[in-house]
């Protein structure tokens, strides 16, 4: 049976990426998905968004949703102070042991653990099961209509704390309007929208801050 994309996006970083050097991996994955094959990493537009977000939040326990090929686990656990954390949640199984494996070749395993699964079957079980307290930051680049409610489950779980950052991807393309329409209407966050592109295209795109002011 012929190879996925994401199979060829591994290939691609085994062979061309510098072992333990993150930002080797990111330029990787960005020249193959920009020049090759088109893939839904958060990228490197986007991605210096993302950065200077976790630079802000600082975090010691960090959330992804959408791990996909762990290009922007690698982007967030490359910032991360020493025993910092970071959980991300996979549903779709093919993914995980490419992007557990990419993440291996970034030497970041030992911040990063994939969760497999829903999120809003994960998400209850963040304090008891994986010994979370609360969240410093989270990445929201799973299901576009998960947003809001999973930001809502987030809240309900006791897993937000006042300055809890979160950052959202694909507020214009595909598109997270229930998300927006939440979030901003709640006075328990403020909000601050940053206008952008489509990962590794000319297309209108957006990324939403929202910190949780308890
Ligand atoms: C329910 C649940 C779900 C998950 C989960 N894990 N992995 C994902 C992936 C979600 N991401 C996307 O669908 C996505 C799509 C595009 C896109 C697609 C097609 C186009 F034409 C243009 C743009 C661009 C992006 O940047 C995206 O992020 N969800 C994990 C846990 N629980
Ligand atoms: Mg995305």
């Amino acid at each position: 049976m012929d190879q996925s994309k994401e199979q060829r996006i591994l290939n691609s970083v085994s062979y061309n990426a510098v072992k333990g050097d993150p930002e080797s991996v990111l330029n990787c994955i960005d020249k193959y998905c920009g020049q090759y094959e088109w893939a839904m990493n958060v990228g490197d537009e986007k991605g210096i968004i993302l950065d200077k977000t976790v630079e802000e939040a600082d975090p010691t326990v960090a959330l992804e949703m959408g791990t996909y090929c762990g290009y922007s686990a690698i982007r967030i656990a490359r910032l991360l102070k020493p025993n910092a954390r970071l959980l991300s949640i996979e549903f779709n199984p093919e993914f995980i042991p490419i992007a557990k494996e990419i993440i291996e070749i970034a030497g970041l395993s030992e911040k990063v653990t994939i969760i497999e699964g829903h999120s809003q079957d994960i998400i209850p079980q963040l304090k008891k099961k994986y010994e979370v307290e609360t969240l410093d930051f989270v990445f929201l680049d799973h299901w576009k209509e998960r947003y809001a409610p999973d930001t809502i489950l987030l809240e309900e779980c006791g897993l937000l704390r006042k300055g809890s950052i979160l950052l959202a991807d694909n507020i214009v393309y595909p598109g997270a309007p229930e998300f927006i329409k939440y979030i901003r209407s709640n006075s328990r966050y403020e909000c601050t929208s940053y206008p952008t592109f489509l990962e590794y295209m000319k297309v209108e795109d957006a990324m939403e801050k929202a910190v949780y002011m308890g």
